[in-house]
Formats: structure tokens, sequence, C-alpha cells
């Protein structure tokens, strides 16, 4: 009998690794071998934290179109976006939210960013104007509060015996202050106390459980059985994180204020309109999470690539405090005609955009197009932002750290530094700027853009404004001081889970005379 039963896996083992390689509708796509037969290596390295680098070395490898697990094709050609993740069309179906991540928040229900396609429109709308551009000058002074107390700090650290402090810390306590208040009236109080709040420090747990979970939810035959063995502190967090932000969001709907917050947008709708109080709690939650983490991963990615090229850091510099004569000029509107500061932050999206893997989604049942490919129903698909964009037939010198690629030709600030390969006027014309979407595209995009642009914009500016940074001197034996480039955190190396995992990022900092 165990010779029989043994005899009919090794058949059913082999079949499907046929089957999967040689005759599946995805067989055509190309991808490495153990990949397209079974699903453990995509599982394997997105558990681990290399999946993203994993995806551009197969890209490098493979091309355009990658075939990264038996049912799943990973594309970085531009057109992708929008045929992944674009609006429904008379002949294109929208593509649906893949199940796999998308699960429900520990009250049973979907958020905004996991809702059904059916129900997305619905819980959408409300925080639309919460996001203009017009709620974000109405909001401007809340945003301005937060960056005084931050350079309020940092200049007391500027001051001490030791001015090295990780600016990881500090942007990510700026970012989930001003969306507490933003978002619900209330800051987590991150930067006065320069603490993470219990809230904030289970997120980056969270994120790797995430991980973990969705590599389970890839073999529901077995789920139940690992996630038993998941340890039980996992769930107690999930449960305790979401009491917290259902506390928050019941406060907020008591309080009697006329406060503009997020929040006072939804609440000021007919209750047939709003979201459900369970769907506001869930989504309140990812609120806090998407307004904070990305923002301040950005700038943690920024403040390294400048660190790691000085000349660069200085052009910025020089951008900086030739346009303002005093920090009160620094705002939402002044900002906008920092060139290089812009062009600074599009090099950055895309050598380390903050959502590096692919978003993914699930090929309508009936079938669905990619890029002049027809994909069965059901194919797991996504553009991979950080594959796409260092692929070096979309960029010249790809992994070169060259903001003046997003720049006009005629600007001023269109030179090499002596650093750069030597280029000129025609150098970066075929730059693929299209591929680019850090905050995704198509009705599911991201909705905080507006906001995200105007931290990193104030906080960036009045940085460069009021310090000088550099990397943590050390010295020899002579007691010379010695600044090692080579030694320093390359941002890009660190491991993936969803987000980027960030280590401490360590700035000397000196207050400008
Ligand atoms: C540099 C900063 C940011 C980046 C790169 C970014 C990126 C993204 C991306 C790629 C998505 C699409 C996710 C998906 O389809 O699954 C998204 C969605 C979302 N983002 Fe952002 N985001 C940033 C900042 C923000 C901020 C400041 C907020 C403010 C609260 C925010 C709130 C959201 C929300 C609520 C969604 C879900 C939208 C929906 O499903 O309708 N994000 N973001």
């Amino acid at each position: 009998m165990t010779l029989v039963l043994l005899g009919l896996f090794v058949i059913f083992f082999l079949s499907s690794i046929i089957y999967n390689r040689w005759f599946h509708p995805l067989s055509k796509y190309p991808g490495p071998f153990l990949w397209t037969v079974f699903r453990w290596p995509f599982a394997w390295s997105l558990q681990s934290g290399n999946l993203v680098h994993d995806t551009k070395r197969f890209h490098d490898r493979y091309g355009k179109i990658v075939r990264l697990a038996p049912n799943e094709v990973s594309f970085i050609d531009p057109q992708a976006w929008s045929d992944i993740y674009g609006h429904h069309k008379k002949d294109h179906k929208e593509f649906i939210k893949n199940p796999i991540w998308a699960q429900p928040a520990p009250n049973g229900v979907l958020s905004l960013i996991n809702a059904k396609e059916k129900d997305h429109p619905r819980m959408r709308k409300p925080f639309v104007p919460a996001f203009s551009v017009k709620a974000l000058k109405d909001q401007e002074h809340i945003i301005q509060q937060y960056i005084d107390l931050l350079m309020k700090q940092l200049t007391r650290h500027a001051n001490s015996d030791l001015p090295i402090v990780d600016m990881k810390d500090y942007y990510s306590w700026t970012t989930f202050d001003i969306i507490g208040d933003l978002g619900f009236g209330e800051s987590f109080d991150c930067l006065r106390k320069e603490t993470y709040h219990d809230w904030v420090s289970f997120l980056f747990g969270h994120l790797k459980d995430g991980a973990l979970q969705a590599s389970i939810n890839f073999y529901p035959w077995i789920a139940s059985i690992l996630f038993a063995l998941m340890p039980k502190s996992a769930y107690r967090a999930a449960k305790a994180h979401f009491e917290l932000s259902s506390q928050k969001v019941r406060r907020r709907m008591r309080a009697e204020t006329d406060r503009k917050d997020i929040l006072s947008y939804v609440l000021s709708l007919k209750e047939e309109k709003r979201l459900t109080i369970p769907e506001l709690e869930a989504t309140s939650s990812i609120i806090i999470l998407a307004g904070s983490e990305s923002t301040s991963t950005m700038l943690t990615a920024t403040t390294n690539f400048l660190l790691r090229n000085p000349e660069k850091l200085e052009k910025l510099v020089q951008e900086v405090r030739s346009t303002f004569h005093s920090e009160l000029q620094i705002t939402l509107a002044s900002t906008d005609c920092l060139e290089y500061l812009r062009a600074v932050f599009q090099e950055v999206f895309r050598l380390a955009p903050p959502v590096p893997t692919q978003i993914p989604r699930i090929v309508p049942p009936e079938g669905g197009s990619v890029c002049g490919h027809n994909l069965p129903g059901n194919t797991f698909v996504g553009v991979p932002q950080f594959a796409a964009y260092r692929y070096p037939g979309h960029f010249i010198f790809p992994d070169r750290f060259i903001p003046e690629r997003w720049l006009s030709k005629e600007s001023e600030m269109f030179y090499p530094s002596h650093s750069d390969p030597v280029f000129h006027s025609a150098t970066f014309q075929n730059d693929c700027h299209a591929v680019v979407q850090p905050f995704s595209v198509g009705p599911r995009n991201c909705i905080g853009v507006n906001l995200a642009f105007a931290e990193m914009r104030l906080v960036m500016a009045r940085l460069l404004y009021n310090f000088d940074l550099n990397i943590p001197r050390k010295r020899d034996a002579q007691g010379n001081t010695l600044v090692d480039h080579e030694e320093y955190s390359v941002f890009e190396s660190q491991k993936t889970y969803a987000l980027w995992e960030r280590e401490p990022l360590r700035v000397e900092l000196s207050l400008v005379q």
C-alpha cells in the first residue's frame, strides 16, 4: 500500500513538472526552471526578503516578461501599467486584487486598499476631497508644526557632543506624527518623546508576518496547519494594533470639533454615503501605515543616496540655500520651484521605489491581455518596480544616481558631476520615464500623492537649509578624520517585505552658521 501511494505521488510530482514546464498555457514565457514548475521558490524568496532582488536578476536575464511561478507572469514594459492597473474599458475588464495578499482586517472586513472591485469606488470616493491640493493647503500649518519640532530636536543633537543621529527614526517619527494628527486629530507623540509608539514598532514586525502569511496562503490545503504553527504573538499583536486604530476612530467620531482632518471629510457625509464603521476602522489603520511608512522610506532613501553622492548633495544644498534667505520662506508653494529637488526625488523613486515589489493583481476569470499577450483567467500578474526601473533597456547607466536625467536639457543644472560618466544633451534621450510609476496608476492608485510630496519637499528643503549632513566620520590611529564612503550602508541592498526593511541611517549633523 505504501509503495502504491509513493508511486502515485512520484507520478503526480513528475507529471506536474512536465505539465507546468511544457504544456501549461504559460509555458511559452521564460523563467528559471524551478520557479516555473513549483510555487515554493517564489514563496521562499518572498518570506526571506529577497524577492525584489531575485525578480530583478531574472528580468535582467530573461527580458521584459518573466514567469515567476507556474501561474504568475511578471511584466516590466511601461504598457503593462495601464493594462494591469488601469481603468475598466469596453474590451478590458479591471484586473482583480489578489486575495493571497488582500486579506481582511482582524474585524473580518476588507479595508479600502484591499476592497473588492464592486465596493472600492464607494469606499474611496469619500476620501478623495481629504487628499486634494485644496485640503492640503488648509493642513500645511499642521505639517509645518511637526517639521518645526523635527528641526528643534535635530538642532539639539547638532549642538551636543555626539551630533550623530539615526535619520530613519526621525523621518518615521515625523511622518507618523503627521498622519496621526491629519488623520485623527491625535499625534503619536513620537517626535516629542523621541521614541516609537507601540503601534509603530508593531508595524515593522507586522510587515514581515504579512510576507510569511502570503507565502503560506499559496498553499490553501496546508494553510491551517502552517498558520497554527505561527507564533501566537503575531496574532495578538495584530489584534492589539487594530484595537488601537479603532479606538482612535471612535474617539475622533465622538469629538466635537470643526477641525479639517481626513476623517472630517468622511464624517461630514450623510450616513448612507459613508463607509460603515467597521470599514472605517479597517481603513484607518491602512491610512496610518500607507501615509507614514512609504514617505519616511523615501526620505531615508533620498538621504542615503545624497550622502553616497556628495557632489549631488552639494548641488541640491546650493539650490535650496540660494533660493531661500529665511527658513520662513520655505512653504509648500515656494518649494514647488525647486527643480533639482524634484529631479532628486524622481531618481530616488527610480532607484529605490518605496513599494519595490510587484503590486499583485489577477487576470479576470474570462481572461485578459497584457502588452498584447492574451493570458488565461486567474493568472497572477504585476509590474515589479525595482526590476522595471533598473532594467538596462529602460535607462542608460541604470544603477547610477544621476538626477540630471530628469531635468530639461536647457536647465542650468544639466551638467555632469566629476563622478558621473560623461553625458551630454542626447545621453538620456532614450530613458523610459513612462515606466516609473511609484504611486501606481488607475482607479486604485495612491490617494496620498499630494501629501507625500508635500512632506518630502518641506522636510528635505528645511533640513538642507538648516544643516550640513555628513557620513559619520571615523578617526585613524593618528587622530585624522576619515570619511569612508565605501563602508556606508547601501539602501537598495536591504531586504524587502512588501516594503523595505530599513536599517539605521546614521548621519552626522552640523548647524549651518
Ligand atoms: C512616497 C510615498 C508613497 C508611495 C510611493 C505610495 C505608493 C502607493 C501605491 C503604489 C499604492 C497602490 C497600492 C495597491 O494598488 O495595492 C498606494 C495606495 C494607497 N496609498 Fe500610497 N504611497 C505613498 C504615500 C501615501 C500617503 C502619504 C498616503 C496618505 C494617507 C497614502 C495612502 C494610500 C492609500 C489610502 C492607498 C490605497 C488607495 C486605494 O486603494 O484606493 N500613500 N500608495
